[in-house]
């Protein structure tokens, strides 16, 4: 990438999310920073400082997100300065791609500073073979239910963080229709509820689920209300999976494209060689954590447990999402103790690195962090404090992109998809801000009195477990959810 002689159109819109707009040329993507529409005319901060953000969130991801989650999963990319012309002339040709709804944001068109990265929907993998990759990309959220005993509600021991959040996400209009994922499902490991969990986030991806093909979105819910085209996810993936052993000249149903799909994706996910193939060892027990507003019947489920790979990119999320088991509510008293110390020490900020940097200085002052609470600002704020804290949120909130390309390999048995390479990857380590904490504990609050509010006001069944749909991939009521095909 020749920096003095970007020219916009050579890239394309490739999506965004809160805080960031995303765009693409072959193997690159481009991450620009957004700040509120109202800020246009007068950016928040200084390029120097832009500058500084983004390096931030390099260093975050490369020197602590990588560790815990692992290098191979980890690409931390490098911070560029555009021209601003450039980045002036994009800005004005992506704006009619994007969603409505992401508009109040607008893209940072004063500091000219950019975060390169690989195209992790356009991998080099793909470079062996004809046909073009498929990547799939999931923000799988929280996958534990809090243990803490500080937690004041009961029901958040039982209902997870996301299914509560549905119910408030669809009364306040964020979607139109609940979802019916359930991230525990997910990070179960095991082989049945992970594929209910994948056939959810395909019915009602929101937010949650993109398919990619040779780079383009082809599946994705861009609004609350727009439409999802199945049939053409379908008409996309069907000739992936005629290309396995005997399958040439066979007639493949829908469900059995989507059934094959789901096989080749859990595969990828299970994986604990970042590259898909490699024989599943090393699995944990299966933590038995169950939501009680999962679809899913848990009685099927407690048959064949299986547990997570430990080395699967599954588990290594998990494990980071686990640092701290600690709800919001035992953690605010930390936030408020270091935030009264800022209030009195303002000069402190640096020292405790509460805005980074994250280098080695601030490995160190985790290492050296008390196990016991001593009271101290440094307790509150370091190893088993905020920081700790912060780095689980950027857990809870990434997304894991699975690359899938065709495999020549040739394998004996007839049953089963063809097989495929994969490659997976995490995106979106950035670092979490202290000052979220306040925000988080009044959502946490508003989520939970939420769901407990309307829980009591509908049909039973309407929120809680139901008996009779289950997720049996080989059972033809398995297509229960979906639309007709
Ligand atoms: O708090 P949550 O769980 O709603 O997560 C926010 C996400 O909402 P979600 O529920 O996934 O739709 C939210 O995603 P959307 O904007 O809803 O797509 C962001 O990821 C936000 O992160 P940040 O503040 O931009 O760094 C996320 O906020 P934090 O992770 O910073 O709390
Ligand atoms: N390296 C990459 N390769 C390919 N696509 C990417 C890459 N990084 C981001 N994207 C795409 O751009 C979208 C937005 O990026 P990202 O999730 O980093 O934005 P964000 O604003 O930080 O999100 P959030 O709402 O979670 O804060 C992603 O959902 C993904 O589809």
């Amino acid at each position: 990438m020749q920096l003095d002689k970007m020219d916009e159109n050579d890239w394309v819109y490739h999506g965004e999310g809160n805080k960031n707009l995303v765009v693409a040329h072959l193997s690159r993507v481009l991450r620009l920073l957004k700040y509120p529409a109202e800020d246009s005319e007068n950016p928040p901060q200084s390029a120097e400082q832009a500058f500084r953000q983004i390096q931030n969130i390099v260093d975050f991801s490369s020197n602590v997100m990588s560790i815990l989650l692992g290098e191979k999963f980890v690409h931390s990319g490098e911070v560029v300065k555009l021209p601003l012309e450039f980045v002036r002339q994009l800005s004005i040709k992506v704006q009619h791609e994007r969603p409505g709804w992401r508009c109040d944001k607008v893209i940072d068109i004063y500091s000219g500073c950019a975060l390169s990265l690989p195209n992790l929907t356009y991998p080099v993998l793909h470079l062996s073979t004809h046909t073009p990759p498929l990547c799939v990309e999931i923000k799988p959220k929280w996958g534990f239910l809090p243990s803490s005993k500080h937690v004041s509600k009961d029901i958040k021991s039982k209902v997870c963080r996301f299914c509560m959040y549905q119910l408030y996400k669809v009364a306040t209009g964020k979607w139109k229709k609940r979802s019916l994922y359930c991230p525990l499902d997910l990070f179960s490991g095991n082989k049945q509820r992970m594929h209910f969990a994948i056939r959810q986030l395909i019915e009602e991806p929101q937010n949650n689920l993109k398919i990619f093909k040779g780079g383009q979105c082809i599946y994705s819910r861009k609004d609350s209300d727009d439409s999802l085209d199945l049939n053409s996810l379908l008409h996309h993936l069907r000739p992936y999976f005629l290309q396995g052993n005997n399958r040439f000249n066979c007639h493949m149903t829908n469900k059995a494209v989507l059934n094959d799909f789901i096989q080749v994706l859990m595969n990828a996910l299970l994986s604990s060689e970042g590259r898909e193939g490699g024989p599943v060892n090393d699995r944990h027990a299966e933590r038995q954590s169950y939501c009680d507003a999962s679809l899913f019947n848990k009685e099927r489920s407690r048959q064949g447990s299986q547990g997570l790979p430990g080395d699967s990119v599954l588990s290594r999320i998990l494990q980071t999402q686990m640092l701290d088991m600690r709800d919001i509510e035992e953690l605010y008293p930390l936030y408020h103790r270091v935030e009264q110390h800022l209030q009195d020490f303002p000069k402190q900020r640096a020292r405790l690195h509460i805005e980074g940097p994250y280098n080695k200085e601030f490995l160190e002052m985790l290492q050296k962090c008390p196990a016991e609470d001593d009271g101290s600002v440094e307790y509150a704020a370091t190893k088993v404090g905020i920081h700790q804290y912060l780095i689980t949120k950027t857990a809870k909130d990434c997304s894991i992109m699975v690359a899938l390309v065709p495999s020549s390999d040739k394998e004996e048995e007839d049953e089963g998809p063809p097989p495929f390479t994969s490659l997976v990857s995490i995106l979106d380590l950035d670092p979490k801000p202290f000052d979220s904490i306040l925000y988080q504990l009044r959502l946490d609050q508003t989520i939970v009195s939420f769901y407990l509010q309307t829980r009591s006001a509908l049909p039973e069944d309407s929120v809680s477990s139901h008996p009779t749909i289950c997720a049996a991939p080989e059972k033809e009521e398995c297509t229960l959810l979906f639309h007709p095909v």
